[in-house]
């Protein structure tokens, strides 16, 4: 048995970003050192915003190597790049576009929107583009990202995995298409539960008091661990990190190291 993922908590978003700063900084030290490269896959939601604190308002004297990094969406809406509901037009918004010049801009993988109306072709293309980053699809079992960035939904749902979902029991693919997602818009495309259990590092940022029914039950209950938050838990453990502020984990007692950076 590994040891179960690490839950850092602070007393507010705002007090959390320090840490996440130094987490981050710290995968991408440590990938630059190891492949020249950090490959990093960001969800939706609250992340981008939350990542942009900690990469662009905190200040230290470490350096965020920008012009290094390869951005790739853990999960995105089949929508056009600049509609309100595509993630990639959030991640620049929140992110690329406010990041000085001197500081270098990261390569930027979004999905191909000649596809749009075929979601089946949109994943095969994305998982396309990892095989070309990542090498080829035969040499790698699955493509293993220095950092995956994830958010927790109110269902314990992540990417664009769902509770229940026949999605959760593929094995084989790396980028799965949906066309039913219970949280608008229904078409996406998203990492494998695989793929998504498989960064050398996983973070999920999860904050204010409407996540803390779901936290109670994917670190306090049996049916919790089978939510894809849940899965991600287990399969990969201590590469896990929970980034939570207090709100989120009121009242709760976790199997679960606690502790700050
Ligand atoms: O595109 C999406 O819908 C997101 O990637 C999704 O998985 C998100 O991360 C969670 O729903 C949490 O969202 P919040 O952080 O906004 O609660």
């Amino acid at each position: 048995m590994g040891k179960p993922p690490n839950l850092f908590s602070f007393p507010s978003a705002d007090e959390l970003a320090p840490s996440l700063r130094t987490y981050v900084l710290d995968a991408q030290d440590s990938s630059l050192d190891r492949h020249g490269v950090f490959r990093v896959g960001v969800s939706g939601g609250s992340l981008p915003k939350t990542l942009a604190k900690a990469l662009l308002e905190v200040k230290d004297d470490r350096q965020v190597r920008f012009d290094k990094w390869e951005v790739f969406f853990a999960d995105e809406r089949a929508v056009p790049l600049d509609h309100e509901d595509s993630n990639y037009k959030l991640v620049k918004e929140e992110i690329l576009d406010k990041i000085p010049s001197e500081m270098g801009k990261p390569t930027v993988y979004p999905i191909d929107v000649r596809y749009l109306d075929d979601i089946q072709e949109m994943a095969d293309q994305y998982e396309q583009t990892l095989v070309s980053v990542f090498a080829a699809r035969d040499s790698v079992r699955l493509p293993m990202f220095d950092l995956l960035l994830l958010g927790c939904g109110p269902d314990g749902h992540t990417c664009s995995l769902f509770p229940g979902s026949p999605l959760l029991r593929e094995t084989d693919a790396w980028v799965l298409p949906i066309s039913d997602s219970p949280k608008p818009p229904p078409k996406r495309i998203t990492l494998s539960l695989p793929v998504a259990s498989h960064g050398i590092k996983i973070a999920f940022v999860a904050t204010g008091g409407g996540k803390k029914d779901i936290m109670k039950q994917i670190f306090d209950t049996e049916e919790g661990r089978q939510l894809p938050c849940g899965l991600i838990n287990t399969f990969a453990q201590e590469r896990v990190s929970w980034f939570v502020d207090h709100p989120a984990i009121e009242g709760i007692s976790f199997p679960a190291r606690r502790g700050s950076l």
